[in-house]
C-alpha cells in the first residue's frame, strides 16, 4: 500500500509499479481510497466536494474502507492478487487525527475488520509550489498544512515500522527503488 501527502507521486508510481508486475506476469489489482468501488467513490465524491463536520466524515472513509476490503481486496486476494492500495489507513490517522485525535482515531483504524496491509510506504518528497496549488486540499490548508501533513505521516512511519521510500528523481527512479523494497519486503522476487 503507498501513502503519503498530496502530490508526492502516489498514484503514479501505483501505476508504474502494477505496469511493471504485470509484464513480469503478475496479475495485479489497483485500487485507491477513497473509491474502489461503487460505494466509495460516492463516498469520495461527497466528502472532496464538501466541508463536512470530521466525525461525519471519518465514519463515511471507514464505512467506505469496510465496503471496499469486503468487495474487491479480500476477493481479490483470496485469488491470489498482488493488491496495490493508493491510500489507506496512514490517511485516515494523518487527516482524521489532526482534527479528532490520534488516539480515538489510532483506535478506530485498529479495528479487526481493517486488514492490516503486508507492507505500508511512504513516498516522501519535497514538493515544488507549483505542484501543491494544484491540490485540492492545499487550498484550504496551505503549504503550511501540507508541511504538517508531511511531517505527520513521517513520524507515523517512524512510530508504526512502516517503511518510508524517498520520491525524489524521475519516476524511472522511484520505481525501481518501490521495486527494491518490495523484492526485499519478499512480496515479489
Ligand atoms: N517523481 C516525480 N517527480 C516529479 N513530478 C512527479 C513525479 N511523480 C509524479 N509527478 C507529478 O506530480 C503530480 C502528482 O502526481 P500524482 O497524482 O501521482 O501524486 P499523488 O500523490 O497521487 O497526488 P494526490 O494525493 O494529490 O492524488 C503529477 O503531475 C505527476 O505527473
Ligand atoms: C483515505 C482517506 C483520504 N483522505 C483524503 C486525503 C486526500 O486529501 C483525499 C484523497 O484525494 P487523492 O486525490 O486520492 O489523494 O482524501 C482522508 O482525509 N482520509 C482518508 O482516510
Amino acid at each position: 500500500m503507498l501513502e503519503g501527502p498530496d502530490r508526492v507521486g502516489k498514484s503514479t508510481q501505483v501505476e508504474q509499479l502494477a505496469h511493471l508486475l504485470r509484464q513480469r506476469g503478475r496479475s495485479v489489482l489497483v485500487s485507491r481510497e477513497p473509491g474502489g468501488d461503487a460505494l466509495g467513490e460516492a463516498i469520495r465524491t461527497m466528502v472532496l466536494a464538501s466541508h463536512l463536520d470530521p466525525w461525519t466524515e471519518i465514519f463515511l472513509f471507514l464505512a467506505g474502507r469496510a465496503r471496499h476490503l469486503d468487495e474487491v481486496i479480500e476477493p481479490a486476494l483470496a485469488h491470489g492478487e498482488l493488491v496495490l492500495l493508493d491510500r489507506y489507513t496512514p490517511s485516515t490517522l494523518v487527516y482524521q487525527g489532526a482534527e479528532l485525535g490520534d488516539e480515538v482515531v489510532a483506535e478506530l483504524c485498529s479495528l479487526p475488520v481493517f486488514r492490516t496491509p503486508e507492507l505500508t510506504i511512504i513516498l516522501d518528497r519535497e514538493l515544488p509550489l507549483a505542484e501543491l496549488e494544484a491540490s485540492d486540499r492545499f487550498e484550504s490548508t496551505g503549504l503550511a498544512g501540507w508541511q504538517v501533513r508531511r511531517s505527520r505521516y513521517l513520524s507515523f512511519s517512524h512510530r508504526f515500522g512502516w517503511t518510508t521510500v524517498s520520491g525524489e528523481g524521475s519516476e524511472e527512479e522511484v520505481v525501481l527503488r518501490l521495486l527494491d523494497v518490495l523484492t526485499a519486503a519478499g512480496i515479489i522476487e
